[in-house]
């Protein structure tokens, strides 16, 4: 069986082996529900950076820019962090290309590289990607992006609901990373919505006011697509 594994934060990802592994890397709040979003929204691919420079300069290549730093749409972008702006209709996105940075997502993925394949998780995509996992039949680590280097709550549930729909084809017995994130799903998943309320990331969101993010966010199985990170780019 292979083995299905959780690193909490990007800063513990040189204590993993991510060869020939496939790693689901996971920003629920808010980056990686945006990039599956905006797949699902007809955007044809995203690209990643991790500077803003880099992504402002995309423009010139037909690019749509999206930033956010701090939780804020970066200045002289055309999209934020948030998944509505895919949906809402301000900016047409349908066919669009996207450059993408983000304070923890876009570096996650980066820091993924020397996993053997690189898929985009959240909740919204959550069936999905349980999906093509059981399909690759190959060792799994979750790499949650966190914040700033530290643990967060709603990354490490995804990884327990991930695990919970993935026990009959994977062990996910074997790390303690697993095992916990396994009960911590338990204890939410009664009532995600209100387990979080108490999350630092809930909090900061409700205080740059993007209330409906999170209620969004953590819809599960909104979404039947699996993005996937490879040669610089973001695909369905
Ligand atoms: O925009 C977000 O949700 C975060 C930034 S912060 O944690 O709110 O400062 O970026 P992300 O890369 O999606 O974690």
């Amino acid at each position: 069986m292979p083995t299905f594994d959780i690193c909490f934060s990007p800063e513990l990802l040189p204590l993993f082996d991510l060869k020939d592994k496939v790693a689901v890397v996971v920003d629920v709040l808010r980056a990686t529900s945006s990039i599956v979003t905006a797949l699902a929204a007809g955007v044809t691919h995203l690209v990643p950076f991790s500077g803003l420079a880099e992504c402002r300069a995309m423009a010139a290549q037909g690019y749509l820019t999206a930033a956010e730093r701090d939780g804020q749409q970066a200045d002289g972008v055309d999209l934020g962090n948030s998944p509505f702006g895919y949906l809402d209709g301000a900016v047409a996105v349908q066919g669009r290309a996207v450059a993408l940075t983000t304070t923890n997502g876009t570096r996650a993925l980066h820091l993924s590289a020397a996993a053997d394949e690189i898929v985009v998780g959240a909740f919204l995509n959550l069936g999905a990607v349980a999906a093509h996992l059981r399909q690759l039949n190959k060792d799994v680590v979750v790499v949650c992006a966190g914040w700033k280097g530290h643990f967060c709550l709603e990354d490490t549930l995804f990884g327990g609901a991930l695990a919970a729909r993935l026990q009959a084809d994977f062990d996910t017995t074997a790390s303690d990373a697993t095992l916990a994130a396994l009960d911590l799903w338990a204890a939410a998943a009664p009532d995600l919505g209100g387990y979080l309320l108490r999350s630092a990331h809930v909090r900061r969101l409700n205080h740059l006011e993007a209330h409906q993010d999170m209620a969004f966010c953590i819809r599960q199985d909104e979404y039947d697509l699996v993005p996937v990170f490879k040669d610089g780019r973001i695909t369905d």
